[in-house]
């Protein structure tokens, strides 16, 4: 029988406000020298919302309301034993403040960046693909991305860790809610 992989949730959040976005460099553990919204594991006994505001608040010293924007589903062969949900929020459309101080924390490097100069390519080359979609926030989304080892170059193949997105998906949730306040 294949593997089953075991499900890690984790909460990603990013607050946009007009014209601008705030990621943050991440400085240590799982994805350090990229940029990246602000989250982390949900602990047993929190909802992905709960652990979205913890995470923020630990991860830059800030709050704000926020909403789901969508969720991303991924593989890596350099982790086969899990299988990657996240749940993406971002801030409440039309908010331009916070409450709490902006700062820097031993994880994170807080840095605003305008929307037309997104730092892709420091970022998970997935993320390209569904962050407009955050941006935008008119319709959440459910995203799937396989990371598999690169096979280009067979120097690399027994370097542990060496993957590269090869295939994935998006859809657009059908949201009634969401819907309807656009009719109006
Ligand atoms: C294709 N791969 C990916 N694409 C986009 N985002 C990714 C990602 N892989 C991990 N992420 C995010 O990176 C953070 C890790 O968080 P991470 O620091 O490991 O968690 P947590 O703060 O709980 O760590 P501690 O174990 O407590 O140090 C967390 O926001 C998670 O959503």
């Amino acid at each position: 029988m294949p593997m089953i992989p075991r499900i890690r949730l984790y909460t990603n959040v990013f607050v946009v406000f007009e014209g601008k976005i705030l990621l943050g460099m991440k400085k240590r553990g799982v994805g350090e020298g990229l940029y990246n919204g602000f989250g982390g594991k949900v602990e047993p006994g929190e909802t992905p919302l709960e652990a979205a505001h913890r995470e923020l608040k630990e991860e830059c010293g800030i709050d704000l309301p926020l909403i789901h924007a969508g969720r991303l589903l991924f593989l890596s062969a350099a982790m086969p034993s899990w299988a990657f949900h996240i749940e993406l929020y971002r801030s409440a459309p039309g908010l331009s403040t916070y409450t709490g101080e902006l700062a820097e924390s031993d994880e994170m490097r807080p840095e605003w960046f305008p929307l037309s100069s997104i730092p892709y390519s420091q970022m998970w080359s997935g993320d390209k693909l569904w962050l407009p979609l955050v941006i935008t926030g008119e319709h959440r989304f459910l995203a799937r991305e396989d990371y598999d080892r690169e096979t280009d170059d067979a120097s690399k193949e027994d370097s542990q860790g060496q993957v590269e997105l090869k295939r994935w998906w998006i859809a657009l949730e059908q949201d009634p809610s969401r819907t309807e306040e656009k009719r109006k």
